[in-house]
């Protein structure tokens, strides 16, 4: 750590619930590294941390690229930067009809929200001195079986069900928390290409900084899942209180265009 000030690395910082996360924590005093494929919105956002008194370091990378993680440990050894924090945020979702989707896009969207994840993950994890914090960003659809996203949601779960497993592997030392956004206004939608009908919006969106606050607050507080939002506090809990054909049939509902 570079004069004791703990760094924290965002992945996807670009923008977003990321973007929101890094600002947090240079409020909180720590450094960050941001690191998105987008280097001019990186560059903007490294001016407005700087502004909190400190130091930032843009790392332009592509995640689903084979060389991303050693190119990201390269960054850290020539900085000398051993993170505090590891905030595992970047992930794409991919609207539609499985059967129609590019194959391609499908492949971009497993390597960034699995691989990626995992990877930069084992990569990190010896690089954190006990204390520090670990944190994965999954979704409230990662609970049931969702009908037009379903590649996404199935990769949600599995990073659901990682960020579990890890809690418990590397618990007391590192502190693993799983955050799970319900709808969320960020550049995601459009990405995914979904259009959200309207009343959906209207009930379920919440904004970034809103998330984001409580993300940052719920893994500071070592608590191991965030859920921002009482609506999707309650719709992530859909599983327990009915079967899975119906909760299928319900995210078919509300996902489904008419
Ligand atoms: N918004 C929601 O409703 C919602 C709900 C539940 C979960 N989530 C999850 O929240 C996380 C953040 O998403 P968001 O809503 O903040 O959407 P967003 O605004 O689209 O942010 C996604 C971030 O990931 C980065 N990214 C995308 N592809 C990348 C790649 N190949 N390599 C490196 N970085 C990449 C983007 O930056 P560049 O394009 O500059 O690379 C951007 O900074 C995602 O994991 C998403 O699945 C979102
Ligand atoms: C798809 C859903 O609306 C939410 N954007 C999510 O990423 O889980």
């Amino acid at each position: 750590m570079t004069n004791n000030i703990p760094w924290a690395i965002v992945t996807g910082a670009s923008s977003g619930i990321g973007r929101e996360m890094a600002k947090i924590l240079a409020q909180k005093g720590m450094n960050l590294v941001i690191i998105a494929r987008t280097s001019e919105l990186l560059v903007t956002l490294k001016t407005d941390l700087e502004s909190f008194g400190v130091q930032s370091c843009v790392i332009c990378s592509d995640l689903t690229k084979v060389s991303a993680i050693n190119d990201i440990l390269q960054v850290l050894e020539e900085k000398d930067i051993n993170p505090y924090v590891l905030i595992n945020n970047a992930g794409c979702g991919l609207f539609g009809t499985f059967a129609q989707q590019n194959s391609q896009e499908i492949s971009n969207m497993l390597t960034l929200n699995i691989q990626a994840l995992t990877l930069l993950t084992h990569a990190i994890i010896p690089k954190i001195p006990p204390g520090g914090y670990i944190m994965n960003v999954s979704s409230i659809i990662c609970f049931q079986a969702t009908p037009y996203y379903a590649a996404y949601a199935a990769s949600k779960s599995y990073v659901d069900a990682f960020s579990q497993a890890l809690q418990y592997e590397l618990s007391p030392n590192i502190h693993v928390s799983t955050l799970y956004p319900g709808m969320t206004d960020t550049r995601f939608f459009e990405t995914s290409h979904q259009v959200i009908k309207p009343w959906l919006k209207s009930l379920m969106m919440k904004s970034a900084p809103f998330v984001a606050k409580k993300a940052i607050t719920g893994m500071l507080n070592n608590k191991k899942t965030m859920t921002p939002g009482m609506i999707n506090k309650i719709s992530s809990n859909l599983g327990y209180y009915m079967p899975n054909w119906i909760t299928t049939k319900l995210m078919a509902f509300l996902f489904k265009n008419r």
